[in-house]
């Protein structure tokens, strides 16, 4: 970004990669790797195994969530039971159009194909409000809870939808009118739509479309779970996140806050959607 050259791909319709994706992504991977051989990590970039510098390797654990209790569920984890899903930067349309609080980097971990647990970091958090105060980084994990910051429930009394800013379509249409939502807050990246659940400022996050995958979801499922919440397709099913899964998550997005009547707002999706994303 300062260098004021993104080093922008196009990966094909309206789906870009720069080297901020890149670069983040062999970061994540290599500072994974190095701490945990063996262990399955599926980026959104590809395969990163490649030479970084050394110093973008993390070598240290966040010695706060360290000194938590485990939950007994987790105790027995093998290695091979677990899957990561790395979505090095979530939000890459909005990053190249300098809308820079709208990304996250989401790293989830699936333990039997269950998204259990997630960090949602937000580099550019208060950029324009605050500098000094750069950046948060939120974590979840089911059975424990969440941490970085605390959960808000949204305002009683209305609906307020968050959808997406740059992948819409006629029928990501139709469904958020067929919710009738007092407001529609359109933003970028499944981690940030996420947030705003977390923070109160959105009641529900409807994304009637193929287009988001599986790193896409993982951690922000996890995440959200662990506060009280459900992310699930347009069904009201959860998606599963085995190392041999499919990619896509081909029936769409929908999240509720904590408190949310999950299946109230699945059932007033039209048939005509379900039948779309069947
Ligand atoms: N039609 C589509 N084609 C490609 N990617 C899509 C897509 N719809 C959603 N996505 C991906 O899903 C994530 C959330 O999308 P949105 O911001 O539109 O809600 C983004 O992740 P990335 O930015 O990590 O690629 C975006 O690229
Ligand atoms: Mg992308
Ligand atoms: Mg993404
Ligand atoms: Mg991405």
């Amino acid at each position: 970004m300062s260098r004021g050259d993104l080093g922008i791909v196009e990966k094909g319709k309206n789906d870009l990669q720069t080297e901020a994706d890149r670069s983040a992504q062999k970061c994540i991977i290599v500072s994974l790797s190095q701490q945990y051989p063996n262990l399955t990590i599926i980026g959104e970039e590809g395969n990163s195994n490649s030479e970084v510098p050394s110093d973008w390797v993390v070598t240290d654990c966040d010695q706060g969530v360290l000194a938590m209790q485990c939950p007994e569920e987790y105790v027995n984890v093998g290695l091979k039971d677990i899957t990561v899903w790395v979505d090095p930067l979530d939000g890459t349309s909005e990053y190249a159009q300098g809308l820079l609080d709208h990304v996250t980097v989401l790293v989830g971990l699936a333990i039997k194909g269950k998204a259990v647990g997630g960090v949602i970091h937000q580099p550019y958090y208060n950029w324009l409000t605050d500098a000094d105060k750069l950046g948060r980084t939120i974590w979840g994990l089911k059975g424990l809870g969440v941490g970085g910051f605390t959960p808000r429930a949204p305002p009683e009394g209305q609906l307020i939808i968050t959808t997406t800013r740059s992948h819409s379509s006629p029928l990501v249409q139709e469904a958020l009118d067929a919710l009738k939502p007092d407001t529609v807050l359109r933003v970028g990246g499944a981690g940030h739509k996420v947030l705003l659940l977390l923070e109160g400022k959105a009641h529900a996050y409807v994304f009637a479309s193929k287009g988001c995958k599986k790193w896409d979801t993982c951690a922000p499922e996890a995440v959200l779970a662990a506060s009280g919440g459900k992310l699930t397709d347009i069904h009201g099913n959860l998606y599963t996140y085995e190392e041999t899964v499919a990619h896509p998550n081909n029936q769409g997005v929908l999240a509720t806050a904590a408190g949310i009547d999950h299946t109230s707002i699945i059932n007033k999706i039209p048939q005509r959607i379900r039948e779309a994303l069947a």
